[in-house]
């Protein structure tokens, strides 16, 4: 059986800190595994990926790659919203896509943008709603809601339209959601695209206060310097693995290298 990782927030039964004092339960790395064999995927019978092998134990996860590598692509067959088309993939001993359960309880994912995310219109219905796939009843769901939100400093958000919060704001939404289900995996899929210097500070403190397991996928080398591992990501199979200071110098090397090189019409690869 694996190991469940807590979360601890206030206002539930599992007790209560805020997430701006509090160091969230780390979950023991050694028993949990991302385990992605010869994976593939194609489109229209157009390999996106091909021959993917990634294992790791890592804490926090990172995957480099210029756009059109397949980033996007590996996030949502991680997240099990894709089949792959071959090959395997485990996520703490989960086949994430066939069983649905499992993956509520062991997957989130945080993606670029909060719209292809959010379907409600106020907060905390946003937030609940996943609660309720998982299982809880009403009540538990807007305790645990009620808990989030004040963990985050934010319980006046409760009511609010999420239409009238700003870009940067829509994105904490998400991060709050998606951490309400306490997924023992969280892949963020460049989640701070399109957001300017402060917010992307913000919303990585809160990320790292939180402690969860992360697999981060990004092209801006920047995002992925605190990562333990890295893979590098290149039209659509891995070609290197290592630490970020090992690998990131030469992955940016590269991408200058191309961007000298290249037509702007190759971009997708
Ligand atoms: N459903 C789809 N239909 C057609 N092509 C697709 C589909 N999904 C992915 N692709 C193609 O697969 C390739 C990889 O796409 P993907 O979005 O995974 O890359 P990415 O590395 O995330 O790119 P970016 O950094 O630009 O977001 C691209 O060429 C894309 O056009």
């Amino acid at each position: 059986m694996q190991p469940t990782c807590v979360f601890h927030h206030p206002g539930d039964s599992h007790g209560t800190r805020p997430v701006t004092e509090a160091r969230l339960h780390r979950c023991d790395t050694a028993h949990f595994t991302i385990r992605v064999d010869d994976l593939g995927y194609k489109v229209a019978g157009r390999p996106v990926l091909s021959g993917v092998t990634l294992h790791s134990s890592a804490q926090r996860i990172g995957v480099v790659g210029r756009n059109g590598s397949g980033k996007s692509t590996l996030a949502r067959l991680l997240a099990g919203l894709l089949e792959p088309t071959s090959g395997q993939i485990r996520i703490g001993g989960h086949d994430i896509f066939s069983d649905r359960r499992a993956a509520l309880a062991t997957v989130g994912i945080l993606f670029q943008n909060p719209e292809h995310q959010i379907i409600f219109p106020s907060v905390a219905e946003e937030i609940t709603f996943g609660l309720r796939q998982q299982g809880m009843d009403k009540a538990q769901a807007a305790a645990r809601t009620d808990a989030v939100l004040r963990s985050f400093d934010k319980p006046h958000w409760k009511d609010a339209p999420i239409s009238a919060l700003s870009q940067g704001q829509k994105h904490l939404v998400c991060m709050m959601a998606v951490l309400a289900m306490r997924p023992q995996l969280l892949i963020l899929d460049e989640p701070y695209a399109g957001l300017d210097i402060p917010t992307r500070r913000q919303l990585a403190r809160y990320l790292h206060r939180v402690e969860t397991r992360l697999f981060h996928i990004s092209h801006e080398p920047s995002d992925l310097e605190g990562c333990d591992e890295l893979f590098w990501l290149d039209r659509g199979r891995i070609v290197a693995q290592g630490t970020p200071a090992a690998l990131l110098p030469d992955f940016t090397a590269e991408m200058i290298r191309q961007g000298d090189l290249d037509d702007i019409a190759d971009l997708a690869g």
